[in-house]
């Protein structure tokens, strides 16, 4: 955890946005939910489509009180937790103050830190360059895992093993290969129907 001073113990986090759309991804594709980017993120993906979001320095630290005044002026009955990479953060207040305000809370994470709060759903994205800690493997609701070419199914396997039982699995092709590996993604989970399959609905929809 590299909270520092600066964010009072998960009193203040560093918002780059917030706005209410539609899950796109996972699981609850296609649920209208209200999403809250964190910045900062030390994972650093090459593929990243959030780059805009690495250097939480760009970011002000805003009070979680307004944060979470924000998300519950609109009518959504969920909040997904994104960044960058949430869990650099003590998010216990904000997701404490979610709930209690009756809003179910998601979280989008590479699981590289240590998960704080209490989370209605976790979606759980390992990324090779620093994989998930063994605890949020436990955690996970939903392991999406991104296809990139074909050596990815193998590594998604390698992260399957590590899941409960319970957990959801989903192969989300990179968007910029899309085209490419769309045919591979479907093929794979009609061999191997544990996988469902995850596309960037939002981003067909035009939409944030
Ligand atoms: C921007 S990340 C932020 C949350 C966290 N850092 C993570 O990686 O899970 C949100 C989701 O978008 C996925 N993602 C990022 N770039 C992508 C891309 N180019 N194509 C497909 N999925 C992508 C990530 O794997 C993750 O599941
Ligand atoms: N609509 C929409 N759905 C999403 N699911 C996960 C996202 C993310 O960036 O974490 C995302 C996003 O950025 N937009
Ligand atoms: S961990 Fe998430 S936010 Fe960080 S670079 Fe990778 S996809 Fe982007
Ligand atoms: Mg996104």
């Amino acid at each position: 955890m590299s909270d520092t001073d600066v964010f009072m113990g998960g009193r203040m986090l560093p918002l780059v946005e917030d706005f209410y759309t539609i899950q796109g991804e996972g699981y609850h594709s296609g649920k209208p939910a209200y999403f809250i980017r964190l910045g900062g993120c030390d994972v650093c993906c090459s593929w990243c489509d959030a780059r805009f979001t690495w250097n939480p320095k760009s970011f002000p630290p805003v009070s979680v009180d307004e944060i979470v005044a924000r998300a519950t002026s609109f009518p959504a009955q969920a909040v997904v937790v994104t960044g960058g990479e949430p869990t650099l953060y003590q998010l216990s207040l904000l997701s404490d103050k979610l709930q209690a305000a009756g809003i179910k809370t998601f979280i989008e994470t590479s699981g590289a830190h240590t998960l704080t709060g209490s989370w209605d759903w976790v979606c759980l994205s390992p990324k090779r360059n620093q994989p998930p800690l063994p605890s949020v493997f436990k955690q996970a609701s939903e392991l999406k895992v991104i296809i990139t070419s074909l050596a990815d199914f193998e590594w998604a396997e390698e992260n399957a093993a590590h899941v409960s039982d319970t957990c959801m699995l989903y192969l989300q092709p990179e968007w910029s290969v899309y085209q490419q590996i769309i045919e591979a993604v479907v093929e794979y989970a009609k061999a191997n129907p544990r996988w469902n399959i995850s596309i960037q609905m939002h981003k067909f929809m035009h939409i944030p």
